[in-house]
């Protein structure tokens, strides 16, 4: 049983001893997550005292400027991996294509395979608001020993073994499922460690906060527009709040706390969304799905969705299950 106050260390031993056949290859690899984002939190902390504000002058496969602290995240995690020799490939929104782990052969024989969004909420960091990094681990489908293929990356969100999510905030925290339930540890920045700070966490299943990007409604499909006439309405417990941060995991973080939905739906100017769906929507989805939420394309469950390509888009409905189910209420009226 956790204990509140429990380092994160501990608590990934605890965890391990509970699977009498676990390796300690994905306690190894969530450690080294977790040391990753220390030093990505030491970063973004002071950013603006040295020069990591602003653009790196590059432009990412997305065709997104890439800031000076998504690259320097970037670098962080692909190295602190790569290091440690616990992963076979990495895939990440600031990457064109997958990284092969294989300094050695011996690195082939590790089974598991990461996907990162490095820094997410990029458009948040000049402004001092919340930004987060978002991490989806699979075990590889290709036979150990191989070099990893695409194959290995494209695999359908519920076959995830852990996901989760850093959030550098009012305080730093590490929120993450392995499928038995999701935990929140806090850093303690004058220690440099996690604990436990929040065990169990569950979504309400109803809430009062809708999250949109509500300056693209002309561009919303009918079912998305009813539904935000439906959140603005004054009836029953509505009007809800609107409350929308630009950070998708500080969005999602505020949602499971309080209750709400975070849509970013397709619109006429981005036909299927904005969100990635393999480094952005599978690892929320698996979260909010273990903290008994619900998250879908408006239409099909996006665990299920089968994946085509390394930076594919997915239409995003995630949150509180009752208003999820409303929202997808609304979109089969124009299907
Ligand atoms: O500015 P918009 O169009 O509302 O988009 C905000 C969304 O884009 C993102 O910033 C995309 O993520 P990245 O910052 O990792 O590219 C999400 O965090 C956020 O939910
Ligand atoms: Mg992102
Ligand atoms: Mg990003």
């Amino acid at each position: 049983m956790a204990k509140q106050n429990q380092t994160l260390g501990e608590f990934i031993i605890e965890k391990q001893t509970e699977f009498k056949y676990s390796s300690g290859e994905l306690s190894k690899l969530i450690n080294a997550i977790r040391l990753a984002a220390k030093v990505v939190n030491h970063e973004v902390n002071k950013a603006g005292l040295v020069d990591i504000l602003g653009t790196a002058g590059e432009t990412n496969v997305q065709g997104e400027q890439q800031q000076k602290l998504d690259v320097l995240a970037n670098d962080a995690f692909i190295r602190t991996l790569t290091n440690r020799e616990i992963v076979c490939g990495i895939a990440s929104e600031e990457e064109d294509t997958f990284v092969k782990i294989n300094s050695s052969d011996r690195n082939n024989q590790n089974k598991y395979v990461v996907l990162i969004d490095p820094l997410d909420g990029s458009s948040n960091i000049d402004v001092n608001v919340s930004v987060g990094t978002i991490f989806s681990i699979y075990r590889r489908v290709t036979p150990v020993g191989t070099p990893v293929t695409e194959e290995d990356f494209l695999q359908p969100g519920k076959n995830q073994v852990a996901a989760g999510y850093v959030i550098y905030g009012t305080s730093t925290m590490l929120v993450y499922t392995t499928g038995h339930g999701v935990n929140g540890f806090t850093l303690n920045p004058a220690i440099g460690t996690f604990y436990l700070s929040h065990p169990n966490m569950i979504y309400p299943d109803n809430g009062r906060i809708y999250s949109i990007n509500e300056g693209n409604y002309v561009h919303f499909p009918q079912g998305v527009k009813d539904y935000i006439k439906y959140c603005q309405t004054e009836e029953d417990d509505r009007p809800y709040t609107s409350r929308y941060i630009g950070s998708l995991v500080s969005d999602f973080h505020r949602n499971m706390i309080k209750g709400g939905i975070f849509i970013y739906p397709k619109s006429s100017k981005a036909t299927d969304g904005k969100l990635r769906l393999l480094y952005e929507c599978n690892p929320m989805a698996f979260l909010a799905e273990q903290a008994n939420a619900k998250a879908s394309n408006g239409f099909e469950r996006i665990l299920d969705i089968q994946p085509t390509e390394l930076h594919q888009r997915v239409p995003f409905f995630c949150g509180s299950k009752k208003m999820v189910e409303k929202a997808e209420e609304f979109m089969q009226k124009y299907r």
